[in-house]
């Protein structure tokens, strides 16, 4: 019995040696301006209230900051991307589009996309797919992974700009590379922790890195 079991595993390695990557790539802050799409619309319908520049960004949650500058704009904040359009509306960060679907063209490298929607779920859930089918294509759709917890998703890489990624799995298979937006940029240099500071960066050699 278990040398049936044993071939129905999946082989990973392939006869001739090299290792299949997989990749998991998150969607906000990583392939979606969410931090611009945020400011533009907030400033857009609350043209009189105070706001944070990217610049001043600081912290994984915009609402949490929001919160701090005055104690009403968290619920302000978080009426935005609870809002009918704001998950399709994001734009692409720059090179993301083009960098995903040469990753994807890649030889042995599987790559998804995995985000978490947000928990009020009237409009983003929809909006995410969507928005992949709008700016990646639907071959993509076969690629998405919708989950609120991330370390039970099995991968090597996932490339995400929060900072602190837990969740059920305490030992995540993947290495969580970091990658750089205007709310983490200004964390201290970990040795631990990998970052991709953009898709100008050079990823294929974070994924040869893992090649090996
Ligand atoms: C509330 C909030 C959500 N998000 C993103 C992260 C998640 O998407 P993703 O997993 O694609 O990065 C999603 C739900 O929390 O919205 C932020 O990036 N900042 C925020 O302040
Ligand atoms: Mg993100």
């Amino acid at each position: 019995l278990s040398s049936v079991t044993f071939s129905f595993k999946s082989e990973r390695r392939p006869k001739h040696g090299k290792k299949r990557l997989r990749v998991l790539v998150d969607m906000d802050g990583v392939i979606a301006d969410f931090e611009g799409g945020f400011l533009k619309k907030f400033r857009a319908r609350y043209p009189n209230e105070p706001y944070i520049t990217l610049e001043d960004r600081r912290g994984f949650w915009v609402s949490t900051q929001y919160g701090h500058l005055r104690s009403d704009l968290c619920e302000k904040a978080i009426s935005i991307w609870e809002t009918k359009n704001f998950f399709i509306d994001l734009e692409p960060l720059p090179g993301a589009v083009v960098a995903v679907k040469e990753m994807s063209k890649l030889e042995n490298t599987d790559v998804f996309i995995c985000t978490s929607p947000i928990n009020n779920y009237n409009h983003c859930p929809y909006e995410k797919y969507a928005w992949i089918e709008k700016h990646l294509g639907c071959e993509f759709l076969e690629k998405v992974i919708l989950t609120r917890d991330k370390t039970v998703v099995c991968a090597d890489l996932l490339i995400d700009d929060k900072p602190d990624i837990s969740g059920a799995e305490p030992h995540p298979a993947w290495e969580h590379v970091l990658f750089t937006a205007c709310h983490n940029e200004h964390l201290p240099a970990c040795r631990w922790r990998r970052r991709l500071h953009s898709w100008q960066d050079d990823w294929r050699a974070l994924l040869d890195s893992k090649r090996q």
